[in-house]
């Protein structure tokens, strides 16, 4: 039976988890280079947990230059099983309003500058990402900010942006069109990673502003992002505190699969697949590569 270690990715305003407990930060190397930055190890009420600040504390990468695929390996590499995204997003929604949580069932990527694979050249794989986020955690995240008096709305598609700059009122309204919830610029490819890392993954998206749509509010501006975050940390840290009571101590393999999407997606013969490759991709595909 393998234990349950929960591994959080602070998006912005969340740069650390106070009341962690035995609380060590600690450096990964990758094979896909360094993360964001030490990661904090530590446990809540006994459940063991690594918390990875997105964008590094004191906030130094941008959307576009956090080392996803390093961000994952390392949460993998430390072990951790299932993955909960605390992201900071904008809304299309009149009732999803700024201080709610959404807890995102769905994705829309539209980013186009980053690395969206593990695989490569000599070890190809495709997994599936139609459901993207795992009921099992989406569950545990509703209850969770439940418990934390927390307004939270289940489900939801998130536009993935490639930013930095935010959107125009001309994309804010055709997102809405595209029946989009929530729009924010980190959560791809970092869902996609977790499928092939065989994370479970679920995204807490912390509403801070209607984006540009909304005829009664302004252009978003990061001083109001900055203020809704600051009101809405203690939430996101009082829901963080909760997750642990909503999961098994004792994790039972995923009911929706997360944990063996690559059972069957590695394309590449194996007499073809590059020895290097396979080095490379063990750490977080060695359940399948041996
Ligand atoms: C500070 S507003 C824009 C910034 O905030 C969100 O970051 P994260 O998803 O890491 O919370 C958004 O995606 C942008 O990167
Ligand atoms: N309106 C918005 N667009 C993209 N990312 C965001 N993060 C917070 N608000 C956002």
């Amino acid at each position: 039976m393998m234990q349950t270690k929960i591994g959080i990715i602070g998006g912005s305003g969340v740069y650390d988890i106070a009341g962690l407990e035995s609380r060590e930060w600690v450096s990964v190397e990758t094979p896909w280079g360094m993360p964001s930055d030490d990661l904090l190890t530590g446990t809540y009420n006994g459940t063991p947990m690594v918390f990875l600040p997105r964008h590094g504390r004191g906030h130094v990468q941008t959307p576009s230059t956090v080392n996803y695929r390093a961000n994952i390996a390392a949460l993998k590499m430390m072990g951790v099983t299932d993955v909960f995204s605390v992201s900071a997003c904008g809304s299309f929604r009149e009732e999803m309003a700024p201080g709610d949580f959404v807890i995102v069932d769905q994705f829309i990527d539209r980013t186009f500058a980053r690395e969206k694979t593990f695989f490569g050249p000599g070890l190809v794989a495709h997994v599936s990402v139609a459901h993207p986020t795992c009921a099992r955690l989406m569950d545990a995240a509703v209850a969770a900010a439940e418990s934390a008096g927390v307004t939270v709305h289940k489900g939801g598609t998130y536009l993935a942006m490639e930013g930095p700059q935010f959107s125009s009122a001309a994309e804010s309204h055709m997102y809405r069109e595209w029946g989009c919830a929530v729009i924010g610029m980190t959560n791809m490819p970092e869902a996609k990673l977790a499928r092939e890392a065989e994370l479970c993954y679920a995204s807490i998206a912390m509403v801070t502003d209607y984006d540009s749509w909304h005829p009664d509010h302004g252009a978003v501006d990061v001083s109001d992002v900055i203020a809704t975050l600051k009101g809405n940390s203690t939430k996101a840290v009082d829901t963080v505190a909760a997750l642990p009571a909503q999961l098994p101590a004792d994790r039972t393999p995923c009911p929706c699969g997360c944990d063996t999407a690559l059972e069957y997606a590695i394309m590449t013969a194996p007499d073809k697949r590059e020895p290097e490759m396979i080095d490379k991709l063990r750490v977080i595909a060695g359940r399948v590569l041996g």
